[in-house]
């Protein structure tokens, strides 16, 4: 038997409810065959990130030989990528191995505020990572760092800001807008020609902890499989829709999204 494979290089979580956990755990819901490049440990949980640890570069460009060179990959998800010099190793790689279905989730700044990206290395993301990327999936505060003007407060705004992170070179944009603060969870999919809507009510919830990495490793998932992008990205939203619908009331703070949900809803 085979199974489509995907590939995440991010930072590790240790609660389990973001990064590195978060993708594996949807790469298997959606019947891939998921590895991990970790970038980065974090002290982290519900109630915030408590420690960044960032591995040598030598230690990932190991990690990224190891499975490029032998067993290679469908797909690939992005996320915390800490450094530009980080950013570099990985955007090498990815062109020396001719790595396919490129998602980057430009993480930035942790839900509580901590960075998981230095500020000098958003430029080496704009250069190196995002003219090969497949598709980006930034979040509102994302999406006006990479642009370098104020954070979108309204559709039109984000309509706009799709449009113009196109021309820094992905194929696709999905600009993500969980983070506007009332109305409908609108994302937005640009393909360079028409904005596509993505709307499900807004979940009445605190635990969104990992929605990010989760819904950028579902599109991932789903392009490793075949899927076309409009199709990925809205069985991406059915995943993260139905994880934050059940998502668990688990230790103190912002609680986790649950990655069984989507089984239950399909079965
Ligand atoms: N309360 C909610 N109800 C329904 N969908 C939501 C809700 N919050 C976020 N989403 C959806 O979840 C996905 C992730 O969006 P969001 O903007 O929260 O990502 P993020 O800020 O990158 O997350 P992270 O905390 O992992 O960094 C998007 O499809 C968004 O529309
Ligand atoms: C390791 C890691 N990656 C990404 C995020 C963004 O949610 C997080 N909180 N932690």
């Amino acid at each position: 038997m085979t199974l489509a494979k995907t590939l995440t290089i991010a930072g590790s979580d240790s609660g389990g409810g973001a990064g590195i956990q978060a993708d594996i755990k949807t790469f298997q819901e959606l019947h891939t065959f998921g590895m991990s490049v970790i970038t980065a440990l974090t002290a982290q949980n519900t109630l915030g990130v408590h420690g960044v640890f960032p591995q040598s570069l030598e230690a990932i460009e190991a990690q990224l030989e190891a499975v490029l060179s032998d067993i290679g990959t469908d797909a690939v998800k992005t996320g915390m990528l800490f450094s530009a010099d980080i950013i570099t190793l990985v955007a090498n790689k990815l062109k020396e191995y001719d790595v396919k279905n490129i998602v980057v989730d430009p993480v930035m700044i942790a839900k509580g505020g901590a960075s998981l990206l230095q500020e000098e290395a958003v430029k080496a993301l704009t250069s190196e990572l995002l003219p090969i990327a497949t598709v980006i999936t930034p979040n509102l505060p994302e999406a006006a760092k990479l642009l370098g003007r104020a954070e979108m407060r309204s559709l039109e705004e984000m309509k706009q800001a799709a449009i113009d992170l196109h021309k820094l070179g992905p194929s696709f944009v999905v600009l993500k807008g969980g983070h506007l603060t009332d109305g409908p969870a609108v994302d937005l999919l640009f393909d360079g020609k028409c904005i596509h809507e993505l709307e499900v009510q807004r979940i009445d919830t605190k635990h969104t902890h990992g929605t990010g990495c989760t819904f950028a490793a579902a599109i991932a998932a789903e392009l490793a499989k075949g899927a076309h992008i409009k199709e990925a990205t809205e069985t991406a939203k059915a995943y993260i829709t139905a994880a934050i619908s059940h998502s668990l009331n688990i230790g103190s703070g912002i609680g986790p999204t649950n990655h069984a949900a989507f089984r239950y809803n399909s079965n």
